[in-house]
């Protein structure tokens, strides 16, 4: 099988250099419209396609950012790697403004999202008991070490419904609970991206120290949107080196993100509804 890297930038990352043979591509999803259209190009011999998760001009709240139609458009054209690059706030003193985090565990506090491709009519469960790809994972960290990061292996996101940051009494419990980032968009991002079969790895890139730090107070969104520009050039950086890390000829994932369906469709045939069939066709086709 071909590699085909999907990159979905977060705040701040609204294009991506260094892609050949670019094109902006409008992808039809039965999802409804995707945050934007799809730019399409390849790097070292790899198939790559990027997707604002905002939108270009920042269109999308972390609510309103239409997570299922995203994820399927990206499965419509073949992506198997999906690099979810995001905004963080950090709970630990060590992972500092500047740093990254390869996320590999989340805590979904959202609650006005859409969560799965599945419901009535086709009831699916997937795991998301390690809801990272580790093979994914690591690639980033490599190059996020190549590129002179300091990064993080390893984090717990705390996904939060915002649009408001947390409270200083909120931050300090995410802080005991263990929580080590905090963010808007991963959840449900990670979630679906699992319900497509997709390798799903999280780069959280560090802005501030949420509220519950005593000297840092609360977040100020013009300091995070500072740290967001410098914090996007590296990004870039790592994400050039991807490609070749990861090749274009891509084994089976070893951790099974691309089989995460195989027995997990529990309706009966004669009792799925033909509709959400239909729309289950990219995500789903492989089972169905
Ligand atoms: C600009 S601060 C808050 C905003 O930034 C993060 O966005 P993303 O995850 O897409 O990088 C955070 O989740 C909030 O949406
Ligand atoms: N402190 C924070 N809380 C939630 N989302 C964020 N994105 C960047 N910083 C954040």
């Amino acid at each position: 099988m071909r590699t085909k890297i999907g990159i979905i930038g977060g705040s701040g990352i609204y294009q991506m250099a260094g892609l050949q043979d670019q094109e902006w591509v409008t992808v039809e999803s039965p999802w409804g419209k995707p945050s934007d259209e799809l730019l399409t190009g390849r790097m070292d011999g790899v198939e790559m396609v990027f997707l604002p998760r905002h939108g270009r001009g920042h269109v999308y709240s972390p609510t309103s950012v239409p997570y299922r139609a995203n994820i399927d458009a990206l499965k419509r054209l073949g992506v198997t790697d999906i690099i979810s690059v995001s905004a963080c706030g950090s709970f630990r003193a060590e992972m500092a403004p500047g740093d990254f985090v390869i996320v590999d565990q989340f805590i979904d506090r959202t609650f006005a999202r859409e969560k799965s491709f599945f419901g009535t009519g086709c009831v699916a469960h997937v795991s998301v008991a390690h809801p990272t790809c580790p093979r994914l994972s690591d690639a980033c960290f490599s190059a996020g070490q190549d590129a002179g990061i300091t990064v993080h292996r390893g984090g717990t996101y705390l996904a939060m419904e915002g649009p408001q940051f947390s409270s200083q009494a909120e931050s300090k419990m995410y802080r005991a609970w263990g929580c080590d980032v905090i963010g808007m968009t991963n959840m449900p991002e990670a979630k679906l991206a699992r319900e497509a079969e997709i390798c799903y790895a999280s780069v959280a890139m560090v802005t501030d120290y949420d509220s519950w730090h005593p000297d840092h107070g609360a977040v100020d969104v013009t300091e995070v949107i500072a740290t967001l520009q410098g914090n996007g050039n590296k990004a870039q950086d790592m994400i050039s080196r991807l490609p070749a890390l990861l090749g274009p000829d891509r084994a089976p994932c070893p951790h099974g993100c691309d089989r995460a369906l195989e027995n997990a469709i529990m309706t009966a045939p004669d009792k799925q509804d033909p509709t959400l069939l239909a729309k289950l066709d990219a995500i789903a086709g492989r089972v169905l």
